[in-house]
C-alpha cells in the first residue's frame, strides 16, 4: 500500500478536513500518516485509520521527514499557512527539503493537492 502524509497548519485544518472529505473514497486506498492534531481531527471526522505522529511543533514534521528520507512515504500533502510564522519553521523547511531530495511529490495548497491525488489515483489504477 502506498503512503500519503497529511499535514495542515492550524488555520488550514478546516480546509484539510474539507479536502479529505471530498477525497475520502480515494484516500481509503492509501496508508495515511499525519501530524498529531491533523490526524486526530481526520480520524474523528471520517472513517479513516490515520497513523499519527507527534504534533508539528513537537517534532511531527521531523518524524514524517524521517519516513520520507527512508522512502516510506509516496506523497506529501502539506496545507501550510503562509501568513503566520511558525515556531518550528526549521522543521518544516527540513521536511520540504527532504521531499525534494527524495523526489517525493509535495502539494502545499489545495489545488495542487487535488492534482496530486488525481495523479496518485491514476497510478493506483495502474
Ligand atoms: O504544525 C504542524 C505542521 O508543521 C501540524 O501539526 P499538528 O497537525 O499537530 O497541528
Amino acid at each position: 500500500m502506498q503512503t500519503i502524509a497529511l499535514i495542515a497548519h492550524d488555520k488550514k485544518k478546516d480546509e484539510m478536513l474539507d479536502f479529505v472529505g471530498h477525497h475520502k473514497d480515494l484516500l481509503q486506498h492509501f496508508h495515511l500518516i499525519a501530524t498529531r492534531t491533523t490526524g486526530t481531527l481526520i480520524n474523528e471526522n471520517y472513517q479513516l485509520d490515520v497513523e499519527t505522529m507527534m504534533s508539528g511543533p513537537l517534532g511531527g514534521d521531523q518524524q514524517i521527514g524521517a519516513r520520507v528520507a527512508t522512502e516510506q512515504v509516496d506523497y506529501v500533502i502539506f496545507l501550510r499557512d503562509p501568513l503566520t510564522s511558525q515556531p518550528h519553521e526549521p522543521d518544516i523547511n527540513a521536511l520540504l527539503r527532504l521531499c525534494d531530495v527524495h523526489d517525493i511529490p509535495l502539494a502545499t495548497n489545495r489545488k495542487s493537492a487535488h492534482i496530486l491525488l488525481q495523479y496518485a489515483d491514476k497510478k493506483l489504477q495502474g
